[in-house]
């Protein structure tokens, strides 16, 4: 289908050529520095578009048996298996798909390492530097008394026997090369004589190294001067900086009103459609959003403060208006719920040749059959 007014809202829509762009700057990064990339799944499991995605990147990374599963049976390429903590009644099933394990814990290792060398998958540690770039409590790996990682270098030296890599997370959304260079370099000071006895570290995601400026080929060379000095195989695991800006949320005007103020009420939820943005108490973003009408955008759930934002267009919104919320893949398809029951925006593709495709539509059944 060409005309995508034909769809009915709500849709999520991904655009290929969009991705594309984010997918040829992960390609360059990789060529230039010799570091791999691992799509992290948390951020995007969409996987009509792997396709794709598969030929500019090396594989996955996971925070669950499912995620790890997911990586393997539908993007293929390189498995990396990491949860907070892993189950009894899982950790065999992890392995089953994972070419390396990276626990987030020493507890966790002393517990499954016999098992993972069983399998003969590859063992990691997440190390946690205590620096991170996260401007929100919510999402700081550094945050006082965080689980995520090991934090005590006398602890992680005496373990250094059994794993062969690091992971380390602590950007979030960093779009700034001075600051994710000054962290890394904080990274080699603490751990410096650990980092010549791994194989691989993982600097994990959070790098918004495919926006608009950010300085690609400083960033590749800081990679690459990392890897040699330490002899390390590097990988990255962008979620964000690989969808980014590849998606929106199609949706349509249901009711207006004026409350002090001029409403829209669209077919859409925030708290159902893009939760992520009710939890870090985030705007949507619209394009344009300049005209002389001010409007605030409302889902239709019973939540008082269901809001997308305010916004401004050329025209009065008129019932069955089409809106475009922008920005619509990260941390978003992958939260999506059905509170209130309101309808789950189908998935739809632009394929490269510009026709649309709907991949995936949700109904009745799909809203029952997620309870019983
Ligand atoms: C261990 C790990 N790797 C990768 C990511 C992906 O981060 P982002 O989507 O910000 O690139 C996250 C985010 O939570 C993470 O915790
Ligand atoms: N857009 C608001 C901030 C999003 C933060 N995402 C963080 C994802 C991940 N859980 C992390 O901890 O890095």
């Amino acid at each position: 289908m060409n005309d995508r007014s034909n769809l009915q809202t709500p849709y999520y829509l991904i655009d290929k050529e969009k991705l594309l762009r984010n997918m040829e700057v992960i390609a360059k990064v990789r060529e230039k520095s010799g570091a791999k990339a691992l799509l992290a799944l948390k951020c995007f499991a969409t996987w009509s578009v792997f396709d794709l995605m598969r030929q500019y990147m090396d594989g996955t990374t996971s925070s669950s048996l499912y995620e790890a599963r997911l990586g393997r049976e539908k993007f293929g390429g390189e498995t990396h298996a990491y949860s907070v903590a892993y189950a009894e009644n899982e950790i065999d099933e992890v392995l089953a798909q994972a070419d390396k394990i990276i626990f987030n814990s020493i507890g966790q290792l002393a517990r499954f390492s016999a098992r993972a060398r069983a399998h003969g998958v590859r063992q990691g540690l997440r190390v946690n530097p205590g620096v991170s770039s996260s401007g929100f409590t919510l999402a700081d790996p550094a945050r006082p008394f965080s689980r995520l990682g090991e934090w005590d270098v006398e602890k992680v030296e005496a373990v250094m026997g059994q794993i062969s890599g690091f992971m380390i997370h602590n950007n979030c959304e960093n779009a700034d090369f001075a600051l994710f260079d000054d962290m890394l370099g904080q990274i080699e000071g603490r751990y410096g004589a650990l980092l010549q006895r791994l194989d691989w570290i993982s600097l994990g995601g959070g790098i918004h190294f495919t926006g608009e400026g950010y300085p690609v080929e400083a960033f590749a060379e800081r990679l690459k001067a990392f890897a040699d000095r330490h002899g390390v195989q590097i990988y990255l695991e962008p979620g964000e900086a690989a969808i980014t800006n590849s998606t929106t949320l199609e949706v349509t005007v249901l009711d207006t009103m004026f409350n002090g103020k001029n409403l829209a009420i669209v077919d859409s939820s925030i708290e159902a459609h893009m939760l992520d943005l009710l939890i870090y108490r985030q705007n949507a973003k619209m394009k344009p959003n300049d005209g002389a009408h001010f409007y605030e955008i409302c889902g239709k759930s019973c939540l008082a403060g269901d809001i997308f934002g305010e916004f401004s267009f050329e025209n009065p919104l008129q019932v069955g208006d089409r809106l475009s919320f922008e920005d619509a893949a990260g941390y978003t398809m992958v939260k999506k719920n059905w509170f209130n029951g309101v309808k789950m925006p189908s998935i739809a593709v632009r394929q490269l040749d510009g026709t649309v495709d709907v991949v995936r539509e949700f109904g009745f059944d799909d809203f029952a059959g997620n309870l019983s």
